[in-house]
């Protein structure tokens, strides 16, 4: 059975980077001291000495505490504009700790997270918004400071300095309270552990074969199991120093993963396949992340409403919100909501869609542009096609595609309710483009996957995903893959990029679907993404190479960002994809520019023509570069294939066997 471990909420941990401290020491200095935040409240003034509603984090155990500098009047520089008394937000509570620390901090940090809570604050319809410091009377700003952020701070295109220091502050005390307080939490709760451990003379040792006989009557103890991973994972962090010398890497590996399994509840083949993608430390971290839920986000729609517009809304209906990073404009993170947010009129009259923060992602990379041609192979339910349609501000065409009957009304309805006018609906195998259609400016493949990534919003996945998935989605996902490249017109003024995603972070159905498609289409090749965060992709993994430009591939963890587990790339095509192999996937033509291989599954990794590459060189092949050696290669390669089919090991017999089939040819 999981097991939901203590601490904070990641309800409210800041989702996406962290903010780096250039960005944050680059921001305006003010003189005076008045308190940070920048989270927003629905304004509470005719009731100032009501009781505070507890936020998520309050009630998660964040310490309610007023900073000094809360209750201490601003200082007027120059000419100053006296605004409402409001109380203050409860949501400011939560950073009332970090504002307290930051008075130890220099000045410089104190009065820029200030200039995010001020920057928000400037917004023109002050009264919605809790704009002044619970404690002092009257808010005292400068008024040419005023100006400019009531101008910037929700800007109609959200491209705001003011707003990004608002980010920036929120992210940073927020975010370092939080870790400081879940680092405390978990120490203590390491030490209760190993003292409990002591007690009950249990101590980190590998489970024996009892262990077994009683593990299946009994139910697991899970302190005694979360107390041995914490120890072997410690073990195999030093092993040359902390291991038992009778015992190997493998017996606590094995050990570690037993216990993963009773404690999270994976099947023993996905905790292997996850445990596999991190060192074990991290591993630890990325199940635990699986435990608890992201932080529920909704996306602003543009084509009816602005974010601070739907802020300012959703706040009078009793909804806590804050931006949900710097990294996006329209996502709105949610910590507390009194309604139904799949039911307030503002839903309904499609000003926002409920998605996650991770969702974002592969359409930002893919940055459709206003009058292009777009194809979402993959559609449904349309989160992703409907954030395409507003980038482009209704211009242009989507085609959005979803084998789903079922699936596609759900598209269709959110189509329709978020005033989508650009969309076409068709309802396809994507592996029937582009002789569907093609020529697109770009396109999307948001590929069917095994979720891997959602964990913490479908625990069934720990358990129903076997072997064969692992080898039937990576085969669909590679080829959807090729459908999406030979769909894009490589000429296109304007685009000829592809988008890959998925939601999973398994190697198979990521860098190894990305690494095939590189082998078959030499026409494309890897470019960044343009996001501004994430995890380089691997480029080996176990036994695997991948090629050099697999590094601007970008993964997300939740337990790294806050996010959902996902997975994006973004292809460039430079060349036609000869006829020949349009509407055949598999085949392959002079292929050796990203790397080439066997078979599907060598495919999926490069041979040392395209291993040596570097990630520059990654440069289009001439197609007409048919040559006898090229074709004598591909002659031996199809041989030995042959020959395994026929159950001969081509390497053990390799020439006399090779020759001699060649002979009965
Ligand atoms: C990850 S979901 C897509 C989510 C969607 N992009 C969004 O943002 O709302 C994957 C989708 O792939 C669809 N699908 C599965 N196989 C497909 C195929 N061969 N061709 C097209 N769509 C397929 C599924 O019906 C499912 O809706």
């Amino acid at each position: 059975m999981a097991h939901t471990k203590k601490g904070p909420s990641r309800r409210m941990q800041k989702q996406g980077p962290p903010q780096s401290l250039d960005e944050i020491l680059g921001a305006k200095k003010r003189k005076s001291a008045a308190p940070t935040n920048g989270a927003i409240k629905k304004q509470k003034t005719a009731d100032k000495d009501a009781p505070k509603k507890k936020t998520a984090a309050q009630s998660n155990g964040a310490k309610k505490v007023r900073g000094e500098h809360e209750q201490a009047p601003v200082v007027k520089p120059k000419a100053t504009k006296v605004l409402k008394k409001t109380a203050k937000p409860a949501a400011l509570d939560v950073l009332a700790d970090s504002d307290e620390e930051d008075l130890e901090l220099d000045d410089d940090e104190i009065n820029l997270e200030e200039d995010g809570l001020n920057g928000l604050d400037m917004d023109s319809d002050a009264d919605d918004f809790d704009l002044a410091p619970s404690g002092s009377d009257d808010e005292i700003l400068d008024d040419s400071d005023a100006e400019v952020r009531r101008e910037k701070m929700w800007s109609e295109d959200e491209d705001s300095d003011a707003e990004e220091r608002l980010t920036a502050a929120n992210i940073e005390g927020l975010s370092r309270k939080l870790n400081e307080q879940r680092a405390r939490e978990a120490a203590e709760a390491e030490a209760e552990l190993a003292e409990d451990a002591l007690q009950t003379n249990i101590a980190a040792e590998l489970p024996d074969d009892e262990d077994e006989t009683n593990g299946g009557l009994l139910a697991p103890d899970l302190q005694l199991l979360r107390s041995r991973i914490t120890e072997t994972v410690r073990v195999l962090s030093s092993f040359k120093d902390l291991a038992d010398p009778a015992k190997s890497r493998a017996d606590y590996t094995q050990s570690l993963l037993k216990d993963v399994c009773a404690y999270y509840g994976y099947s023993p083949f996905l905790a292997e396949k996850l445990y596999s993608l991190f060192p074990p430390q991290e591993a630890l971290a990325f199940f635990d992340a699986n435990e608890t839920p992201r932080p529920m986000v909704i996306r602003t729609n543009t084509l009816r409403t602005h974010r601070r517009d739907l802020a300012h809304a959703l706040i009078n209906r009793g909804v806590t919100l804050e931006p949900v990073g710097k990294w996006s404009k329209v996502g709105l993170q949610i910590f507390e909501s009194q309604v139904p947010l799949g039911a307030t009129p503002e839903y309904l009259a499609g000003h926002y869609i409920l998605q996650a923060a991770s969702s974002f992602l592969p359409v930002m990379a893919l940055a459709p542009q206003e009058h292009e041609r777009v194809l979402d192979m993959a559609a449904a339910p349309g989160g992703k096609s409907t954030h395409m349609a507003a980038l482009m501000r209704n211009t242009g065409c989507i085609f959005s595609n979803d084998a789903s009957k079922e699936r596609s009304k759900g598209l269709i309805g959110n189509i329709h309710r978020l005033g989508v006018k650009n969309t076409i609906v068709c309802n396809y195998s994507a592996l029937e483009f582009p002789k569907v259609m093609g020529g697109f400016d770009r396109v999307l493949l948001d590929a069917p996957c095994s979720g891997t990534g959602v964990i913490a919003k479908d625990a069934s996945v720990k358990t129903n995903k076997t072997e064969a998935d692992f080898l039937r989605l990576p085969h669909l996902q590679k080829q959807l893959l090729l459908a999406a490249i030979d769909s894009v017109d490589h000429t296109s003024k304007t685009g000829g990029y592809i988008v890959y995603s998925t939601c999973s972070v398994t190697v198979e159905e990521n860098e190894q679907v990305v690494q095939y498609a590189l082998n078959k289409r030499p026409n494309v090749k890897l470019v960044s993404t343009g996001l501004i965060f994430g995890k380089e992709g691997f480029t080996k993994y176990q036994s695997k190479r991948f090629h050099p430009s697999l590094k601007l591939t970008r993964r997300y963890y939740p337990h790294m960002f806050n996010v959902d587990g996902f997975y994006v790339a973004k292809f460039k095509k430079t060349d036609v994809t000869p006829a020949a192999l349009v509407g055949n996937p598999g085949a392959r033509v002079g292929d050796q520019a990203n790397g080439a291989a066997e078979d599907e599954d060598e495919d999926a990794t490069i041979t040392s023509e395209g291993g040596d590459q570097d990630e520059d060189d990654v440069e289009a092949p001439a197609f007409e570069t048919f040559d006898d050696d090229e074709d004598e290669k591909l002659i031996e390669r199809s041989l030995r294939r042959n020959l395994r089919r026929k159950g001969i090991d081509p390497k053990a017999t390799k020439s006399a066997a090779v020759k001699s089939y060649s002979k009965s040819k």
